[in-house]
């Protein structure tokens, strides 16, 4: 009986209050510091999936020292190692709202709920708007990155002509040309970008430039259908669209609409924010890159240039990109990262409103030099434009990159904020009525 009674009776001391506590399991432990607990010095949390069937138990110091972002983990031995994200402790409301970007309140009134029912439901509205801006992913490392990008990198080895059919060429770029095909198969048609490797180190080049496509698909990039390796060239198979950007703004400069520049910069930033959340700059952002289609869309285009920032390499000082729209920090090759993308979109709206980006009649060294020097561009007109745009043009063209705005908070600039709930068909509207007057 006694013995019975030890194993089913035995007790023992909070590490915390020391008060002694029937032991019926080792559920009692903290799971990072690894002493016991009673009830009201530890917590009990479930698992996210597996619910009451894999809970588990901390001490109320370990849970409330879990920084919420990196969180780490005591081992036994003292050691403080990485740890999952169900360990994470919850935020509360008012640190949830300190991570949201400035002037959060304004997309919240922009969706019509009133300052009334935002103060009322502050708390929900709060957690809706931190999730709505979550997907920041943790940076990986150079090796997982490369593990990731040889996994889904599929070049298919058969002729591609098998089943597209070129139909006419597009334009030419500076590495290959491109078609429009049709897939004999669905009889849907493509864009089939067509390039011969010069050597291995442009190979490798493209096919970085594939598995960034592939890995930051999302509705503002250009849909990547696959690839081939065959014959000597390189055939990327993507979405078509209408064209870019530049050939719009060659025609139409300065008599685009602004609700419509508001429109098409909203499309780009959160083509850019996606990939900045997953610490990936795309390092050639112009109109020439900027592709639109009849119904509206906008997409990015062209991860030629596109890197990816890994904990090994957290910040980028190769010179790369196109002069007149590459930003100041990285012309001067200092360490840069996702704000040089910012820039090149002011550039993008100079573009737009005034037909060409500043210096691009220069000589391209002397264009460099001034990017680097002179005071940030401005749009010339400044009684032709609305505040938020002269104000939202002067948050992206900022020298000083830790001043830049970032692609989350220009989302939330009242420019970006008060674009029309219909401007996907007036915008589609607008190209429509510009491709009949180019017809006639
Ligand atoms: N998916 C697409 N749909 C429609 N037009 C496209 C598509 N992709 C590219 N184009 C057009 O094809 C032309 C050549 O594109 P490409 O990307 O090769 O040019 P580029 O930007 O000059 O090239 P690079 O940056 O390699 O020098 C451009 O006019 C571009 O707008």
């Amino acid at each position: 009986m006694d013995i019975i009674a030890s194993v089913f009776d035995r007790h023992s001391k909070c590490a915390s209050c020391n008060k002694l506590f029937k032991l019926s399991s080792k559920r009692r432990k903290c799971v990072i510091c690894k002493l016991l607990y009673c009830k009201r010095c530890s917590v009990k949390e479930s698992h996210p999936h597996l619910g009451f069937l894999a809970p588990k138990r901390y001490c109320l110091s370990c849970y409330n020292e879990q920084p919420s972002r990196t969180t780490k983990k005591k081992t036994s031995n003292g050691q403080i190692q990485p740890d999952s994200p169900m360990l994470q402790r919850r935020e509360t409301a008012a640190e949830k709202e300190q991570r949201l970007p400035q002037g959060w309140q304004n997309m919240v009134t922009a969706v019509g709920i009133s300052n009334e029912e935002l103060e009322e439901n502050k708390d929900s509205i709060v957690g809706i708007m931190s999730f709505m801006l979550e997907g920041v992913k943790p940076m990986p490392s150079r090796m997982s990155f490369d593990l990731t990008m040889s996994n889904r990198v599929q070049l298919l080895q058969t002729n591609p002509e098998e089943i597209y059919q070129i139909i006419r060429k597009i334009g030419e770029g500076g590495s290959g040309s491109v078609y429009v095909v049709k897939n004999s198969q669905n009889n849907e048609t493509f864009a089939l970008k067509r390039i011969r490797p010069k050597n291995d180190k442009q190979r490798e080049e493209i096919v970085n430039e594939i598995a960034l496509t592939v890995l930051s698909q999302n509705p503002n990039v250009l849909s990547y259908y696959e690839s081939y390796d065959y014959n000597g060239f390189i055939w990327i198979v993507v979405e078509l669209m209408k064209g870019n950007l530049t050939d719009l703004i060659l025609d139409r400069w300065g008599r685009i609409p602004e609700n419509l520049m508001a429109y098409i910069s909203r499309e780009v930033i959160r083509g850019l924010a996606f990939l900045h959340h997953q610490h990936r700059i795309h390092r050639d952002i112009k109109s020439d890159n900027v592709l639109i289609s009849l119904d509206g869309k906008v997409k990015l285009g062209d991860f030629g240039y596109a890197a990816q920032l890994t904990t090994d390499q957290d910040k980028r000082h190769t010179v790369v990109g196109t002069p007149s729209w590459m930003a100041p920090e990285l012309v001067v090759g200092s360490d840069y990262d996702t704000k040089v993308d910012i820039w090149s979109l002011g550039i993008v709206l100079l573009e737009m409103a005034e037909g060409e980006p500043p210096y691009l009649r220069e000589n391209p060294m002397k264009a460099l030099y001034l990017i680097a020097s002179a005071a940030p561009p401005r749009l010339q007109n400044r009684t032709k434009w609305s505040e938020d745009f002269k104000s939202f043009v002067e948050q992206c063209l900022v020298k000083e990159p830790n001043e830049r705005a970032s692609s989350d908070t220009l989302l939330t600039h009242p420019f970006i904020v008060n674009v029309p709930s219909d401007a996907e068909q007036q915008f589609s509207r607008f190209l429509n009525e510009w491709a009949q007057s180019k017809r006639r």
